[in-house]
């Protein structure tokens, strides 16, 4: 079977989150199962560098108003598309933002084309071949189901996966002429919303079958408080929403063969962490205050709960700990992390920035990771520490609540413990699971006990590549059936 996903960033070509790990990994999982995925990306100046022996395979004119060169290259195990469209991709700053942090004014545009170009590709405008299915991912591709029903007349079957519903694509109405649809395509069955256009609306209301990543999320956005408005959609689509939760790329997350770490260790060798530990406070430029070294690596946003950071690192601070923090995002945050690291210069550190060396180094030598998220579809850095023996604390929302099982009394007893949750997502539960978390690793036998566990967790990609694997597979065989009757 071939798939065609379509994605607006993918590992190790480009990355601003977990989208990017989600669209490299799951290729590699589904083709041991016989699906074979091509995936088109944007020809942004960093995913064109990483592919120099390109081969150009077309050009697709007419892209509301543009033209594409499409090039094709393999990489890392995975099949490339890069579409080609110098005015539209080729700019300084990142994906979606400008070098100023501000959204590029015509985002509209440059996704609409990588959807128009993706719809075009599906139905074989290129000497490719048709898709069987294609692959959709967050607003920014979610106009190619549009596109397809609504300008092609097309059923090819198409699988929406809302990795986070906060980001929705939303412009003002006077786009509407310039994206080349039919009104019926513009109105409020489709893609209207609230007065104005909705990406993602759009895509959920025109792909066969929805998916988030992990099913506690899939109940959760049909709630008012986490459906951020799409919930009445959510709903009318209910028989199709399907959770599956995220794996992780088990070669690329390692902590036995991780280039990016100074000591390799596994389950056995725990003890090889400390290095790594020394490493991460030289790093941060910190003495070791022998307590547990508490870590954040995350966008410093509201959604994942960065804004307690400063305030709870009180509470570390108090019980002997340490915190350093990896991340950017609000200017408000980042000055409120600078200012505790300035007030607790031998106790809290922070980088603001990216970088996906040290998220590598942190998480083989932190000995907490912190991520108190207000939502969290599924969040994958949780599962990248326990991984790496690092113990998560988190919020019991969404994917982190079904990804970690709390070391409470009974849990630790029966030794099945991963790591640390609090509800209500507060600062007063976020400081009294510190509390929880710098007592229990005064057991250090416990502590350890606790470790192994983390690591034996499986967060493979397998189990859950076969339940794409059967979507798709369901899919195209329902597809066959009304081909075939018509
Ligand atoms: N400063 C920094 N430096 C280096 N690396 C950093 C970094 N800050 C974050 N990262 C990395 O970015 C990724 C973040 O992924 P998450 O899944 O945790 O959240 P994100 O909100 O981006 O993803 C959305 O999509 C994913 C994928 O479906 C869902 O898991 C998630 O819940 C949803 O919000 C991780 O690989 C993390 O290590």
């Amino acid at each position: 079977m071939n798939v065609l996903s379509i994605v607006s960033e993918v590992f190790p070509l480009i990355k601003t989150g977990g989208l990017a790990d989600v669209a490299g990994a799951l290729p590699k999982a589904l083709r041991p199962l016989g699906i074979d995925v091509l995936t088109l990306v944007p020809g942004y100046p960093q995913v064109l560098d990483r592919l120099p022996d390109r081969v150009e395979i077309g050009c697709l004119e007419g892209l509301l108003g543009h033209r594409a060169v499409v090039s094709r290259a393999t990489t890392e195990g995975l099949d490339l598309l890069a579409l080609e469209i110098p005015e539209l991709y080729q700019r300084t700053g990142g994906p979606y933002l400008d070098g100023a942090g501000y959204d590029h004014p015509d985002n509209w545009l440059r996704f609409a084309a990588l959807s128009l170009a993706g719809a075009r590709i599906a139905l074989g405008h290129l000497p490719l071949g048709s898709a069987d299915i294609v692959h959709v991912h967050d607003w920014q591709t979610s106009l190619v189901p549009v596109y397809l029903r609504y300008r092609f007349q097309s059923s090819l079957p198409v699988v929406c996966t809302v990795h986070n519903l906060a980001f929705q694509g939303q412009f003002s109405i006077d786009i509407a002429p310039r994206l080349e649809l039919p009104d019926a395509a513009l109105g409020m069955d489709c893609l209207e919303y609230y007065g104005g256009i909705g990406y993602l609306k759009g895509g959920l209301v025109c792909s066969d079958i929805v998916t988030t990543v992990s099913p506690t999320y899939a109940r959760e956005v049909l709630s008012t408080e986490l459906g951020m408005g799409l919930d009445g959609v959510l709903q009318t689509r209910r028989a199709a929403l399907y959770g599956i939760v995220n794996g992780i790329d088990a070669d690329i997350w390692n902590p036995a063969t991780d280039p990016l770490i100074p000591r390799p260790y596994d389950v056995r060798s725990l003890a090889r962490r400390q290095e790594n530990r020394a490493a991460v406070l030289q790093h941060f430029g910190l003495p070791d205050a022998n307590g547990p070294l508490f870590a954040a690596l995350t966008r410093l946003t509201w959604q994942k709960g960065a804004d307690m950071f400063a305030e709870v690192a009180e509470e570390i601070v108090q019980h002997g700990g340490q915190l350093v923090v990896c991340g950017q995002g609000d200017a408000a945050i980042e000055a409120a992390l600078r200012d505790c690291a300035w007030r607790y210069p031998d106790r809290v550190s922070v980088h603001i920035g990216y970088s996906e060396e040290l998220a590598h180094l942190i998480v083989s030598g932190c000995d907490v990771l912190m991520q108190p998220s207000r939502f969290e579809p599924c969040g994958l850095t949780q599962l990248y520490a326990m991984r790496y023996g690092a113990i998560p604390l988190v919020g019991r929302t969404g994917g982190l609540s079904e990804t970690i099982i709390d070391a409470n009394e009974a849990a630790m007893a029966r030794a099945v413990a991963t790591g640390f949750q609090f509800h209500p997502v507060d600062p007063h539960s976020f400081r009294e699971a510190v509390r929880r978390a710098c007592e229990a690793f005064e057991d250090r036998e416990a502590w350890s006990s606790l470790q192994r566990q983390a690591m034996k967790a499986d967060f493979s990609w397998e189990r859950s590549a076969s339940q794409y694997a059967q979507l798709f597979e369901a899919l195209q065989t329902a597809w066959q059936a009304t081909a075939e009757r018509a």
